[in-house]
């Protein structure tokens, strides 16, 4: 596949970064009326993203308390409805999954604009840090790690590559989706005050310029009145690793158009796509 092909024509993105609270019928209305704001808003958009455990608090203790089948459960149902409705595509953030194996994910489910799912990935990594006078958190106290990537093919336009959050911290998913012919890579993330400032901007620009592909970090919107501060700050950034769009704290809506010249010009310009030496890696896979 030639640069040209990965994104076949501009992809316009609308992310939405929103709170949530303890009421789940509540997060959920609040989805649809920003998605509603997005899309009268932008109404060309073709792609809008929402941030992680948006349909419940980001708390070790609360996830049980909210978790669901996919694709039976009440978020996953709605999350389509409203993919069909706008039709747009949808990548629904995050919602804390009951698996066949009674285990619980932190889980992204993707829908077409037919209100199809077109993909389901679980968070691999898991957000398990500790830093003295800062945050500590574990979330292995509940939740278990997925063990797949996924490749999200969106119709007309080419394929993305997905993670969440704390997977960002890893440059492997963003480094294979590349190699499997991703334009970019979409993390619905919620950072918080403590590492968004330190790591937040550096790493999405990090992912960006490694793999010479679009990336897109959703985040909840802040609220004190938690006790999970979320950095916001969504952002755009291009395979030059130049932000394109960039949120505050606040509830707010962020547009971005993803532009395929870029990736071409990027590419053309600074071709270590092409002189990567994998003869000489061998034994980097361990
Ligand atoms: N929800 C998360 O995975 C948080 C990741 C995070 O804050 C980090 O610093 O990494």
């Amino acid at each position: 596949m030639t640069d040209s092909e990965l994104l076949k024509k501009p992809l316009k993105v609308v992310l939405l970064q929103i709170k949530a609270g303890f009421d789940k019928t509540k997060n959920l209305q609040n989805a649809a009326s920003f998605l509603e704001k997005a899309m009268n808003q932008y109404p060309d958009a073709d792609l809008a993203v929402l941030p992680e455990c948006f349909n419940s608090p980001y708390s070790v203790s609360e996830f049980a308390n909210y978790a669901e089948n996919i694709p039976n459960g009440e978020s996953t149902q709605f999350l389509s409805s409203l993919a069909k409705k706008h039709e747009v595509m949808l990548v629904g953030g995050t919602i804390p999954e009951l698996g066949d194996d009674s285990k619980i994910y932190n889980t992204s489910v993707t829908f077409n604009r037919e209100g199809e799912i077109i993909g389901k990935f679980r968070k691999i990594h898991l957000f398990d840090i500790d830093i003295p006078g800062g945050i500590t958190f574990k979330e292995s106290i509940t939740l278990t790690g997925g063990d797949e990537l996924i490749t999200l093919n969106l119709p007309g336009f080419g394929s993305m590559g997905e993670g969440i959050c704390y997977d960002a911290r890893f440059p492997e998913l963003a480094a294979i989706s590349a190699r499997k012919g991703c334009f970019g890579m979409v993390y619905p993330g919620a950072f918080n005050t403590v590492t968004g400032p330190l790591h937040w901007h550096l790493l999405a620009k990090a992912r960006a310029v490694d793999n010479q592909m679009f990336v897109i970090f959703c985040s909840p919107s802040r609220d004190t009145d938690f006790s999970y501060h979320a950095y916001g700050h969504s952002l755009v950034v291009d395979p030059n690793g130049k932000i394109l769009a960039e949120a505050q704290e606040g509830d707010e809506i962020v547009y971005a158009e993803l532009d395929p010249e870029v990736l071409v010009r990027t590419r053309a310009s600074i071709p270590v796509t092409t002189q990567r030496r994998f003869d000489v890696y061998t034994d980097v896979a361990k």
